[in-house]
């Protein structure tokens, strides 16, 4: 075994998560979780609620996520890592607000959070950090000692983030049809959010325009896109595309949807798609839905050839990545010298989010950020 890894200050990781239903009875539920006090339209509401129903009213991001802590876990023991990791969720069983309980009375005073969103934005980064200062809040009332809270910067463009997606867009040409293969397209995608909310991502140096968001996820994917016209010695035209689009139709959000995407390429004679779904960690519900059910049909519609590459999951390859992202910042936090690791044009992204980064129309307490009400 190598030598033992240090994570001190640091005495807990927490993957944190989004949390889905896992039956047809949790559905409505999960679903009012989501949303409160969110103005999502009804009709937008019963139509995801639908895209449950069709697969038995469970969404695959627990088990991916059970999966996740497994492959951590493994990894950690086998490099010598002792740090034990706990699993909560912002909107399902197990709710971020029991497991940072069990943490507290299990003696853990300085906790690091993996949250499963590689990207800034206020759905992706700030969400979560208001989540955990409610529940930091509850655990007060009730009189408990609060531990501190940090949370890992964002990983869009850590080696072991990209070489998984990277396969898989390879595996994914491999696998289409020869004849069409070397004039495919590769449309990366990504949830799409509110073009105000964009404009605002990310520290306040980088807004205007797509703001952070947009910027990482192109960084992700020209490196992507770079990689395979290496490995393949083929040119692939790519976008950065959007999905999974809620919200009032007369507020922007970004564009264009994967499906009008499709319909573009096919009318521009592009013989097939790859569609690699970059904006998430796992195959959960936008997934399986959006892409593997909505977008396969209207290709299909179309009579264009597509094949949808994986997302990173339970890849060793990101589990090796998460223990290297700990040891990094355990150094940080303890004053040692460190080197960031980090792919690309945008370098690596900060470790504590500054004053102003992704706003909330509503401002709200958010933990684990300069602007923190708690240590
Ligand atoms: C950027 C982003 C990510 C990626 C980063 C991350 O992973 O965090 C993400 C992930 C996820 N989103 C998920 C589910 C939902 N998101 C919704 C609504 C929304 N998401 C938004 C953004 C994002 N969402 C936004 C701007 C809204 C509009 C309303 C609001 O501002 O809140 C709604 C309500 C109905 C609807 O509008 O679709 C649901 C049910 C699940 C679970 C899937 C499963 O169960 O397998 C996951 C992983
Ligand atoms: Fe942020």
């Amino acid at each position: 075994m190598p030598d033992a890894l240090d994570a001190h200050p640091y005495d807990a990781l927490l993957l944190l998560s989004f949390g889905g239903p896992e039956g047809p009875d949790d559905v409505v539920p999960f679903l009012e979780n989501v949303t409160r006090g969110r103005g999502i339209p009804k009709e937008r509401l019963k139509e995801v609620g639908q895209h449950y129903f069709l697969f038995g009213g469970v969404s695959p991001i627990n088990d991916q996520n059970r999966a996740l802590l497994d492959a951590l876990r493994k990894d950690f023991a086998d490099h010598g890592l002792d740090l034990p990791v706990y699993w909560g969720n912002r909107n399902w069983a197990p709710y971020l607000t029991d497991t940072l309980r069990e943490m507290v009375a299990e003696g853990r005073r300085r906790i690091l959070v993996l949250a499963t969103s590689a990207y800034a934005s206020y759905s992706g980064c700030r969400q979560y950090r208001e989540n955990l200062a409610g529940s930091l809040a509850t655990l007060q009332a009730e009189g408990l000692e609060l531990p501190r809270v940090d949370k890992l910067r964002h990983y869009f463009n850590h080696p072991g983030f990209l070489q998984p997606m990277i396969d898989g867009v390879l595996k994914s040409l491999a696998d289409l049809p020869e004849d069409v293969r070397a004039g495919a397209h590769l449309a990366f995608t990504t949830h799409s959010i509110p073009n105000a909310s964009a404009d605002t991502s990310g520290p306040v140096e980088d807004h205007g325009d797509g703001g952070a968001y947009v910027k990482q996820h192109l960084d992700a994917a020209r490196l992507i896109a770079d990689a395979v016209r290496e490995k393949t010695g083929t040119d692939h035209p790519w976008q950065l595309v959007y999905q999974s689009r809620s919200g009032a139709p007369h507020i922007p959000w970004l564009e264009p949807d994967i499906c009008d995407h499709l319909e573009e390429l096919h009318g521009a004679g592009v013989p097939a798609v790859v569609m690699a779904p970059i904006g998430f960690v796992s195959d959960h519900m936008e997934v399986m839905y959006d892409l593997d059910t909505e977008a396969k049909a209207k290709a299909e519609e179309l009579g264009l050839p597509v094949r949808r590459s994986a997302t990173v999951g339970a890849d060793p390859r990101f589990a090796a990545a998460i223990r290297e992202l700990v040891v990094e910042r355990a150094a940080t936090e303890s004053g040692r010298d460190v080197k960031p690791c980090a792919l690309g044009d945008l370098g690596p992204s900060h470790d504590v989010c500054p004053v102003g980064c992704c706003p909330a129309r509503a401002p709200k307490p958010a933990a684990a950020g300069a602007d923190s009400p708690y240590a």
